[in-house]
């Protein structure tokens, strides 16, 4: 298995700079237990909304993570607002770099519907 830790040191991401640059909105507190349904997702799909996603039965704010996805902003700003679950494993299932970065941006979980 190749060492990941160097190259995600490289690239950890400094949300609070990023959003600073953006002037992107800070991602909401998320309390134990914060739900969201997809229509509260729907709104947050650019960056001036905040950029959140559904991935696998969670919710992400990705705001920060959309100039530093190595795999370009477009494919993160493309999922915006929507549940990206089937976009996300098709790319990095099992990856574990991709995992690690995307739990530092949970903010809560996908409501059953
Ligand atoms: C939503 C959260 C996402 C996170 C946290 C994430 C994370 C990453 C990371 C860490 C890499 C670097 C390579 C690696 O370590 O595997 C990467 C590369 C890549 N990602 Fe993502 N990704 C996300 C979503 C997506 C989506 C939805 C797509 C496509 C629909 C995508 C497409 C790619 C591609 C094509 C690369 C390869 C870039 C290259 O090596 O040239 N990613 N992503």
């Amino acid at each position: 298995r190749p060492d990941r830790s160097l190259k995600q040191a490289a690239i950890a991401p400094a949300p609070q700079a990023v959003r600073d640059l953006l002037q992107a909105p800070a991602p909401a507190p998320a309390p134990a237990g914060t739900t969201y349904t997809l229509a509260d997702i729907a709104p947050h799909n650019s960056l001036t909304t905040g950029v959140w996603a559904a991935i696998n039965g969670k919710v992400y704010d990705l705001t920060a993570w959309v100039p530093q996805h190595p795999g370009g902003s477009d494919r993160i700003l493309a999922i915006a607002g929507t549940d990206a679950s089937d976009q996300f494993n098709a790319q990095h299932a099992g990856d574990s770099t991709p995992a690690y970065y995307l739990d530092t941006f949970y903010i809560g979980d996908l409501a059953q519907s």
